[in-house]
């Protein structure tokens, strides 16, 4: 259970920060002179501290200094009245982890809270990574034992001790987070601090404002100046999630931090220095969004001193088997539960779908059949329903077929020629019937159109795998995924496009290779 200590003088501020954070499952534990708080740190460190300012030995400012002394990490809140939030900011200079002013505003309270608990964890948990399971080992563990983990381990270790910036590619939820951690925690920085920011949660401006702070008044609802994350994270590592996300002024700010070293706050004119080294994660395309403008390339050669990438949970062959092996005992700790294994079908149901969510829906759905499972084994019916038989595919003529696993639908070229034909006779029906009646945008209609087809044929041919898919057409699962987004392709039973987005043509299940137009 997550501990905050509160290091304050006065016995109400406790009694309502522990009837709140007690509701929460967060417990408090008390000091009331700031030598009190810092023995109780000694003694047994907290996951946060609330500091106050006003103590009665020494002054919190002097008080964060000795806890930064002792530990560089713990997230330090200050309680501030409203005429000394300038000490709060000095403070947060000294890196404090951030404010709160008298009267206390209680959902801001719970959400700084959650803030630095979570802070503590990424910095403080150790990533353990595993190629064998090691149930008892404390920390987060990391598996991987197929040659592109075994890659990833590798870069890990490579790359923590050198102070490059490193960008860590790879779908969501498949580790990305617990890569970023493993390169602070093996990294010559690994006694500073450790802050992250994901940058598709934030406006623009609070995201500017987040990273490099603001003056007093540079916007509206600008109400104190604030420090942002690079100045309060000198000396440390910062981790920028979802990088993809920054909008074109936030890059530019984060390239001239990266070039030299240096920003401004928002609404300010002091240049401020600041020693960060940079880790940054996306799950999207970098190169063609640089191509399509929307990122800057010189940004993106910054971000990636080095790169790490994490392959899709697909593609990584039996660690599959031993993820599935940890998460069932994980949860079966958690949960009090003994479920001892897999049953064969389920585990062949398991085994044949594509895991889009990676190891994250992995991890959930093991949890979620958990739930479901009344004896000592896994059943394939206590399964989400989303893990259902194998892809159904259908004959030419539209009658389902038997049931094949994804990758054994490559080895029936048949049917797949025969939904190409199909797709070659709608092409030429669609053109005669906009030649008819002309739009004046045939060709960037013809060319969606053939998208359409191209993906609704191989995903069909690949059974819904979207990695096969995408080494088919030669493109990246990335890539794949924007497009099937963009073209409202749905995958279920069969591959369907939405029709809201095949406004321009009916509904197609390409797989049946029916001319549908
Ligand atoms: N190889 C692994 N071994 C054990 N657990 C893993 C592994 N990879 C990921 N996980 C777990 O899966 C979940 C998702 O991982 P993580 O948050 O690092 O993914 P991500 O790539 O950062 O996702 P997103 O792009 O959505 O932010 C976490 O709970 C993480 O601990």
């Amino acid at each position: 259970m997550p501990r905050v200590l509160a290091i304050d003088d006065d016995r109400t501020v406790h009694h309502l920060v522990s009837k709140v954070l007690g509701d929460r499952g967060v417990t408090v534990t008390s000091a009331f002179t700031a030598q009190d708080g810092l023995d109780e740190i000694e003694r047994d460190p907290p996951d946060a501290v609330l500091l106050d300012v006003m103590l009665p030995d020494i002054s919190g400012l002097e008080a964060v200094k000795l806890i930064r002394e002792r530990d560089p990490r713990l997230p330090v809140i200050f309680v501030t009245a409203a005429e000394s939030s300038d000490t709060a900011i000095e403070a947060m200079k000294h890196g404090a982890f951030d404010y709160l002013q008298k009267p206390i505003d209680l959902a801001r309270l719970e959400e700084l809270v959650d803030q630095a608990i979570e802070s503590r964890r990424l910095a403080n948990v150790k990533v353990a990574m595993h190629t064998l399971l090691k149930p008892d080992e404390s920390g987060d563990a990391f598996i991987g034992r197929c040659a592109p983990m075994q890659e990833v381990f590798k870069s890990i270790g490579r790359v923590a001790p050198q102070d490059v910036p490193v960008l860590v590619r790879g779908e969501s939820g498949t580790g990305k987070e617990l890569v970023a951690r493993a390169l602070f925690q093996h990294g010559a920085r690994s006694g500073g601090p450790f802050l992250a920011v994901n940058c598709a949660a934030l406006s623009e401006t609070l995201l500017e404002s987040e990273l490099f702070g603001h003056e007093k008044g540079s916007f509206t609802g600008a109400h104190e100046r604030r420090i942002g994350k690079f100045e309060q994270c000198h000396g440390g590592t910062i981790f920028l999630d979802e990088v993809g996300d920054m909008s074109p002024l936030v890059q530019s700010k984060v390239l001239r931090l990266l070039q030299e070293q240096r920003f401004e706050r928002v609404g300010g004119n002091q240049t401020i220095e600041t020693d960060v080294r940079v880790i940054s994660a996306t799950n999207r395309d970098l190169e063609e969004m640089c191509e399509e403008g929307e990122f800057r390339l010189d940004l993106m050669y910054r971000l990636n001193g080095y790169t790490v990438y994490l392959p899709a949970l697909s593609e990584r062959g039996d660690d599959r088997i031993l993820l599935l092996q940890h998460f069932l005992a994980r949860f079966n700790r958690e949960l009090g539960m003994e479920v001892q294994g897999i049953a064969p079908d389920a585990l062949e149901r398991l085994l044949a779908y594509d895991w889009p969510g990676n190891v994250r829906e992995m991890q959930s759905v093991v949890k979620q059949s958990l739930l479901h499972c009344s004896g000592p084994v896994l059943l394939a019916s206590a399964l989400p329903t989303d893990i259902g038989p194998p892809i159904a595919r259908r004959s030419s003529q539209g009658a389902p077929r038997q049931t094949a696993a994804p990758h054994e639908s490559s080895q029936s070229p048949e049917p797949n020629r025969a939904s190409q034909n199909g797709a070659a006779d709608g092409f030429d029906h669609f053109v005669t019937g906009r030649l008819s009646d002309p739009s004046g945008d045939l060709y960037a209609e013809a060319l969606t159109h053939m998208e359409r087809r191209l993906l609704t044929a191989v995903l069909t041919h690949t059974g819904g795998n979207q990695s096969e898919a995408s080494r088919i057409l030669g493109i990246t699962r990335g890539s794949l995924r924007n497009k099937i987004r963009g073209n409202g392709i749905q995958i279920g039973q069969t591959i369907d496009v939405a029709p809201s987005a095949g406004a321009t043509e009916p509904v197609a299940t390409a797989e049946s290779g029916d001319d549908d137009e």
